[in-house]
């Protein structure tokens, strides 16, 4: 192999050439018209190319998967200012794309790799040439990727409710407030409904917990069916429901109880050869400025669910505060 970047003396080049090729680091050293002056063992093994094939070769035309207005003016900044400079694999997981051989991580579909630019100076002071050093971060990032999921998956279980999937009362109730809260700057309307399953003690009493537990996993979907991704759905209690309908005055929100009523008259839950149904006692509240908190909201729905109980369940009773 020959490398004429600079005069240094034939044993300190064979020292220093040593070095280089045992490496466990990619190195690329480009000159100043981004031809290959070094391709080190780490790069022959990993691309399967030799540096023999590639020796004063343009990087460009060799790879032209390579970003090349991006890659050349980091480059020339590296040539200009003589300061390194550096690629994260968070910017770009790769500089070129390897085939990942670590057995710890044989899921990661390329190697990552974090990448540290050069100024490399002649014996006169020059910097005549750059040096690309590429390192094998895979473990690292898959770790990383590991948390960040482990992290996202631990954040959505702490607002779900385990059973039905909706969101949990404590979520549900900052959703509320941020709404509440929302709701202090812009008057857009928004509604709280309240939603309690009739005789749910004798629905478990009858079929057993686990049918019980059927029916709260078919309303919850039918739940989220009849509103919109905008719109907040939660298990508030044991068998008790909140949705709040984002930009949905007390009118409006009635056609999403209706859909909702519609969606329950016709369920049948089959549970073991058993088919069970069941009605639906509901409160319906507008939000109004009259409310010190959400709290207050939340209670003059609850009323309006309790009159809907009192008055033989299966229906629905609308309150709103008095302006
Ligand atoms: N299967 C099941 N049952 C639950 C769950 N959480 C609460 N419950 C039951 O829900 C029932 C609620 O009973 P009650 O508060 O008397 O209300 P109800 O029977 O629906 O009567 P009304 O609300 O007055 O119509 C109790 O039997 C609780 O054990 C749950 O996660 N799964």
């Amino acid at each position: 192999m020959s490398i004429t970047i600079s005069d240094t003396s034939i044993d300190e080049f064979h020292l220093q050439l040593g070095l280089l090729q045992t490496l466990d680091v990619g190195l690329i050293i480009l000159d100043q018209t981004y031809h290959i002056n070094l391709w080190n063992t780490f790069m022959e093994n990993h691309s399967g190319l030799l540096h023999t094939q590639l020796y004063k070769k343009n990087l460009f035309e060799r790879f032209p998967e390579l970003s090349e207005s991006w890659l050349k003016h980091k480059i020339d900044a590296v040539f200009l200012l003589n300061n390194r400079s550096f690629i994260t694999w968070e910017q770009k997981p790769y500089f070129l794309k390897f085939k990942s051989y670590r057995p710890l991580t044989s899921d990661a579909p390329y190697m990552y790799q974090n990448v540290t630019l050069i100024p490399l100076s002649s014996p006169s002071g020059k910097i005549e040439h750059v040096g690309i050093l590429i390192y094998d971060v895979t473990d690292a990032a898959m770790g990383r990727q590991a948390l960040e999921a482990a992290n996202i998956k631990l954040k959505l279980q702490s607002q779900t409710d385990q059973l039905t999937g909706l969101y949990n009362r404590g979520f549900w109730e900052s959703c509320l407030q941020q709404e509440f809260d929302r709701f202090a700057r812009t008057p857009l309307p928004s509604s709280l409904v309240m939603i309690d399953i009739d005789h749910f003690k004798k629905v478990n009493d009858t079929y057993g917990h686990p049918g019980g537990d059927e029916v709260l996993r078919q309303l919850a979907t039918i739940l989220t069916e009849v509103t919109r991704t905008t719109d907040r759905v939660g298990r508030y209690g044991g068998e008790e429901f909140g949705i709040l309908l984002v930009g949905s005055d007390a009118y409006q929100a009635q056609s999403v109880i209706t859909r909702l009523q519609q969606r329950v008259d016709s369920l049948t839950v089959n549970h073991y050869n058993h088919d069970i149904r069941f009605t639906l006692s509901m409160g319906l509240t507008e939000i109004s400025h009259t409310f010190n908190s959400h709290e207050q909201w939340i209670h003059m729905a609850d009323q309006a669910l309790y009159q809907s109980k009192q008055n033989g369940r299966n229906q629905v009773t609308i309150i709103n505060a008095e302006e």
